[in-house]
Formats: structure tokens, C-alpha cells, sequence
């Protein structure tokens, strides 16, 4: 099954649907990764905050894949938003990862309550400039945080990763990405299994005879929206995976985007403050 890509604006190509990593037990880690590298799957999203960087790395080493072909995105932690912290950050992942270059590092949330993210993004910059990293972006910004960052900085960040499932479908930031050329990035996209038992979804499912989890990252590609599901239960990984052979109708795509009621399961960006040290 055949991938679709999307160009980012500084011209990188990233998987749409990817896997995601988070509470996947650095232990477990290796395990889950190979599972997904093997399905197919060439785009991970990790982060320092998750404790498994090294894990990924080490799987795709093992995976015998040239680690060209697959695309990691991780994150600067909360606790390092200053220029110098946020530059040391990024070549800890580099070593984590065990990789010269990164694909992709995302600021992890904006905190512009208690920290400035602009002294962080010119860090993301420069490495960026260094060659250490393929693309910048950010992760839980919400408009008036991107606003403050385009009106502040130099390089438009490739992707905005938000908090993005059928009860929380976000048009106001999607719409903010189109018009800037900023890539969406849906996390949690299946509500953490939140949505899975909507009737409208259900009967959807049954009607095209997928999953429900499939129906819903159907129709996050159909939006437009980089996906990347975290599982660590094998049945699963190789069944988001298949969501290539078949299409929703508009009629079906409009129904689940009318399912929106704001409902986060995760933090909210505007008053999030948690600093590790
Ligand atoms: N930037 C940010 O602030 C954030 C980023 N993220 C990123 O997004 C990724 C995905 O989000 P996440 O919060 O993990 O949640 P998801 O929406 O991907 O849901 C994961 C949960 O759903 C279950 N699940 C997975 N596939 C299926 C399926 N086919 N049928 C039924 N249940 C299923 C998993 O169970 P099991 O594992 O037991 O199979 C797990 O409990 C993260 O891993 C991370 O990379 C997430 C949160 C915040
Ligand atoms: O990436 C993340 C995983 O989920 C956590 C809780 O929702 C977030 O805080 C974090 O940003």
C-alpha cells in the first residue's frame, strides 16, 4: 500500500500517516517500532518528553532500512525554551536518535505563559540553518501564538501538530495553516480511542467495511491532515495502516467533521504551563 506525501513548505516530503509514540514504554519501544517499520510504516513521531528517542533510533537501525527512508519528527521539552537550552536540546536528540540530522523538531507547546518561545525558535532556527535539522515547526500553537511567531522570526515552521479528532476538529487553526502555507498535524487523532464507538462513525464503518479507526484517519487524510497513530497491540498498527484502498464521500467526511464539540482530551495550549525543573 502506497503512502501519500505532502510537501511541506520549505519543500521536505513528509509521510502522511505515520506512527506516534508516545506512552509506548522505552522497553516496549523496539518492539513496537519494528512492528511498524515492517507494516510499512516510514514516519515516526517522537519527543524527548516521551523517554524514548534512543529506543527509535535503535529500532531503525535494526530495521536494516537506509534510515533516509524514514522520517522522524521529535520535540523540544518544556524545560529548555531559552536560546542555549533549546540548541543543547536538539543535539540531545541528535544523540538519542543516534542520527547527524533530523528530520523534523517541533517546539512542544508554546507555554507563552511562563516561558518565550521566540528565544527557542531562533535556537530551532540556527540548527536548522546548520544543517541539523530538515524542518522546524511547532506543536500546540494556537493563532495568536503563530501570529506572534511569524510577526517575530525568520523561517515559517513547516507544520502546526494540534489536538485534532472528529469532537475537536479545529477549523480556525486549519484554516490559519491554509492560508499560510503551515502543514497540520492531527495528535490523538482517533480521541485516544474516544470516537471509535460514535454511531455516526460506526455506521459509517459498517458501511464501507472498515474499521472505525480506519474510517477516522480516512477522513483525516481526506482533510489534508499528517496523521500518526500510537499502538503498541500488533493487529492494530497493521490496521491503520490500511487506509489507502478506499475513499469516504463527501457526505461521510462532512458528517464526522459535524461531530465537532470542542472536546479536548489533552492540555489546553493557552494555559499549559508545566516546566519540568
Ligand atoms: N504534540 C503533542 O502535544 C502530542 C502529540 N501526540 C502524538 O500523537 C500520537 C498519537 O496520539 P495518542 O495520544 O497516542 O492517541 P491516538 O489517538 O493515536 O490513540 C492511541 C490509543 O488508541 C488505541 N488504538 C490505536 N489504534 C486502535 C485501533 N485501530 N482500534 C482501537 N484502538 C486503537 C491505542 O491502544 P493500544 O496501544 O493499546 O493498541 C491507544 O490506547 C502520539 O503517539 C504522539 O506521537 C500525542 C499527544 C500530544
Ligand atoms: O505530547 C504529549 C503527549 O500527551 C501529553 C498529555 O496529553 C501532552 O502533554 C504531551 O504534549
Amino acid at each position: 500500500m502506497s503512502v501519500a506525501t505532502i510537501t511541506l513548505n520549505n519543500g521536505v516530503e513528509i509521510p502522511q500517516l505515520g506512527f506516534g509514540v508516545f506512552q509506548i514504554k522505552p522497553q516496549d519501544t523496539v518492539q513496537a517500532v519494528t512492528t511498524a517499520l515492517e507494516t510499512g510504516y516510514r514516519h515516526i513521531d517522537t519527543a524527548e518528553m516521551y523517554g524514548n528517542e534512543r529506543e527509535v533510533g535503535e529500532a531503525i537501525r535494526k530495521s536494516g532500512l537506509d534510515p533516509a527512508e524514514v522520517f522522524v519528527t521529535s520535540k523540544l521539552n518544556n524545560g529548555f525554551q531559552t536560546y542555549d537550552d533549546a540548541a543543547r536540546a536538539l543535539d540531545g536528540t541528535l544523540d538519542a536518535l543516534g542520527v547527524e540530522r533530523l528530520d523534523l523538531f517541533l517546539i512542544h507547546w508554546p507555554l507563552a505563559t511562563v516561558r518565550d518561545f521566540t528565544e527557542a525558535w531562533k535556537a530551532l532556527e540556527q540548527g536548522y540553518r546548520d544543517g541539523k535539522v530538515r524542518a522546524i515547526g511547532v506543536s500546540n500553537f494556537q493563532v495568536h501564538h503563530l501570529n506572534r511567531l511569524l510577526a517575530e522570526t525568520t523561517v515559517k515552521p513547516v507544520v502546526n501538530q494540534i489536538e485534532l479528532h472528529p469532537y475537536l476538529t479545529q477549523p480556525q487553526l486549519r484554516a490559519y495553516g491554509a492560508d499560510h502555507d503551515i502543514a497540520i498535524e492531527a495528535w490523538s487523532p482517533i480521541a485516544q480511542g474516544g470516537v471509535l464507538e460514535d454511531p455516526t462513525i460506526t455506521a459509517i464503518a459498517e458501511r464501507v467495511g472498515k474499521s472505525p479507526a480506519q474510517v477516522v484517519l480516512r477522513w483525516h487524510v481526506q482533510l489534508g491532515n499528517i496523521v500518526f497513530p500510537k499502538s503498541v497491540t500488533p493487529e492494530r498498527i497493521r490496521e491503520n495502516f490500511e487506509i489507502f484502498d478506499f475513499e469516504l464521500t463527501d457526505a461521510d467526511v462532512t458528517s464526522i467533521s459535524a461531530l465537532n464539540k470542542d472536546e479536548r482530551t489533552g492540555p489546553d495550549p493557552d494555559t499549559f504551563a508545566y516546566v519540568p525543573r
